[in-house]
Formats: C-alpha cells, structure tokens, sequence
C-alpha cells in the first residue's frame, strides 16, 4: 500500500517558516487577488488564499469585482496595483469570465509582481533557465516530491495534460531535475501504456478519476493534481463505490472533491500518492506565499 504524501502539513511547515521569518525581521509582503464574477469555487480559492495571508500577518487586498465587469475597470485596477509599493504580488484568478481574454490581462500585471508565474517573461525565464517566478502548484510538487527524499533524476516522468499553469512549467522542472519527461495530452494516444511506463505520475487534466489503476506501474509515485468537483449522486455513482464516503459526501454537502485519479485503486500500487483533498492543492497556496515573500524581498533588494 502506497505511502501518502502529504501535502497539508507540508504546507503548514512551509507556512510557519514563512511567518517566523516575517517576525523575526518584521516583513510584511503584499499579496492583491482579483476575483471577477461568482464562480464558487474561485470564490473558496480566493478565501483560503486570503486566510493564508492573515495567518502570515501579509497585507492582502481583495478586489471582488461583478462578472460584467468591463475590461476598461480591469485593466485600470491592474494599473493601480502595479504602481501600489504595497503591494508585491498581484493575482488574478482564473477562469476569468468569457468576455474577458485571460491571456491579455496576465500580460499587464508587472512581471516583478507575478506571483502565479503566468506572465510570458516569467514562462519565458523558466523556459531558459533564468531565475523567474515559478508557477505555484509545479513549484509546491517539485518540493513535496524533495520533502519525501523522492529521487527524480534519470526517473522517468510522465505529466498527463499541458495546460500552461500546470502540464507545461510542471514537464519543465521536472526536465531541470534530471527526469525524462513525456507529456500526454487529449490527443495522445495509448495514454494507459505511456503512464504505466512512468515512475513518476503527475496527473493534471481536470477529469474526476480518469486515470485508473491499470495507469500504474507497480511502484510508481502518484501525484493528483485534479481538483474535481462532482455534485450530482448520479455521475459519483459512476465513479466511486457504493460504500464511499465520497457518495456520502455529496448528499450532505451538495458536492465532493475528485482527483484525476482512482485513489482507492492508485493505492494499492504506488509507492507513494498524494490524496485530494490534503495533497497538491494547500502546497499551492503554500507556494503563492513563498513567492509573495520572495517578490517582497526583491524588491527591497533583499
Ligand atoms: N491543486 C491545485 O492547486 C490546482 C489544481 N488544478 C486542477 O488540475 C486540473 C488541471 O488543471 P488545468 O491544467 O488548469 O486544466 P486545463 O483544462 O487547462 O488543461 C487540461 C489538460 O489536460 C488535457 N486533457 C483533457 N482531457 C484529457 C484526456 N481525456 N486525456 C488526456 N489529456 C486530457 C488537455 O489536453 P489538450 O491540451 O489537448 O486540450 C489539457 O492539456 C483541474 O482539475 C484543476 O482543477 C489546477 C490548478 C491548481
Ligand atoms: N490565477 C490563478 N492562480 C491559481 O493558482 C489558480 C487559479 N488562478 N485558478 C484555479 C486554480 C485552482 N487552484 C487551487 C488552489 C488550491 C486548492 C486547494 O487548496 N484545495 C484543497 C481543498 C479545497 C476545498 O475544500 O475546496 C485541497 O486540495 O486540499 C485547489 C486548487 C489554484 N488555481
């Protein structure tokens, strides 16, 4: 049975080394998220990013803006946090609502405040091996895999989906470790084969339990990076057992998390495996604000 990874109280590590250094030599970074329109679970992930900065004592502002906002307001309030010295990161969650082009405001938010790592300039010093902000779930799994002695070089990796937040930067830095690295994507075929040939597993495509346990080589480590919600009892009845908790779940709370992956299966032959909740998703924010710090830093030329 595979050992977990656990995600969450790495991440409170990470965090109470972050506040004691913020004590100790009296830092306050300032971290902006933007929310635009009412997506619930933006507006969960905007909450828990929030609190992290309040646990931290980090300056957070929250700009809570209606789903029709026009671009014109955006981008003004981006202007106005670029040019904020308070402020050292800006955040501006996604998805963005449909009238908006996600790929345009990132471009405006200051490079030296992109704290998510989504800026073309950023991307492209992680491409070259510059010294960039890196993007926060890719950076926390890199982490976690060295938290737990993980060896990646000469290993071979398989990243399943290349989104540019987290397949891509994630295939990269795996790359900088020494892995061989595969990328799998919607169009890929014999995906099942590829992902059995990994000895490191990174699941990244945002469909509830897709890989199952035949993707898994005896052995392999697992990382789920999927957050799914499934709220309705008839698609959980497909994916999970009869006697899940999960089923239960989503009569009581109207919804349940999934990973990508087929936990109760994925167990039984990895040698490690991160669950969700409690894996990749709290060593994300965990990251956003190890890179709140840092950008704080550097820009005091610290
Ligand atoms: N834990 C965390 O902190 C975070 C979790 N997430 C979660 O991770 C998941 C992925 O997020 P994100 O990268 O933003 O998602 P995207 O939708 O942007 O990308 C999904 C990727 O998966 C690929 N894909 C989709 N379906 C299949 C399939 N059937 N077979 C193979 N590949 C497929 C797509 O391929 P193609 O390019 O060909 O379309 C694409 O490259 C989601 O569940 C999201 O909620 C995301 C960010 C942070
Ligand atoms: N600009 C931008 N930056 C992001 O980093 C970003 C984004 N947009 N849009 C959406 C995705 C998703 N994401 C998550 C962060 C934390 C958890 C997390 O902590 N999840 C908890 C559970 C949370 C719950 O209970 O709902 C867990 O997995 O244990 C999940 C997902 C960041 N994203």
């Amino acid at each position: 049975m595979a050992e977990i990874l656990d995600g969450k109280s790495f991440s409170n590590k990470i965090l109470d080394e972050i506040k004691d250094r913020c004590e100790r030599e009296g830092l306050k970074p300032g971290l902006a998220v933007i929310l635009v329109g009412d997506d619930p679970a933006s507006a969960v992930y905007v909450k828990m990013k929030e609190k992290a900065c309040n646990k931290l004592g980090f300056l957070s502002k929250k700009f809570k803006l209606p789903a029709d906002t026009k671009e014109e307001e955006l981008i003004n309030l981006i202007s106005d946090l670029n040019n904020d010295n308070e402020i050292d990161g800006i955040l501006l969650q996604l998805p963005l609502p449909s009238h908006l082009d996600s790929k345009k405001m990132l471009e405006l938010i200051s490079p030296e405040k992109d704290v998510d790592g989504f800026h073309p300039v950023n991307a492209g010093k992680l491409f070259t091996g510059q010294k960039a902000f890196i993007p926060c779930t890719p950076r926390g799994i890199i982490e976690l895999l060295k938290e737990y002695k993980i060896k990646m070089e000469g290993k071979n990796a398989v990243v399943l989906g290349r989104s540019n937040i987290v397949g891509k930067p994630m295939a990269l830095l795996l790359l900088n470790e020494n892995a061989t690295v595969t990328i799998c994507h919607s169009r890929t075929k014999n995906i099942a084969e590829i992902a059995r040939s990994a000895d490191i597993l990174i699941a990244a495509i945002g469909k509830p339990y897709f890989v199952s346990g035949d993707f898994i080589k005896e052995g392999a480590v697992v990382v789920d990076v999927g957050v799914n919600r499934v709220d309705s009892p008839e698609e959980g009845e497909k994916l999970f057992d009869k006697n899940s908790e999960k089923l239960k779940k989503i009569e009581e709370k109207g919804y349940v998390l999934a990973g990508d992956v087929n936990f109760e299966q994925a167990k039984e032959k990895a040698s490690f495996i991160t669950p969700v909740p409690g894996g990749v998703g709290p060593l994300t924010i965990a990251m956003l604000m190890k890179n709140t710090l840092e950008s704080h830093l550097r820009r005091r030329g610290k």
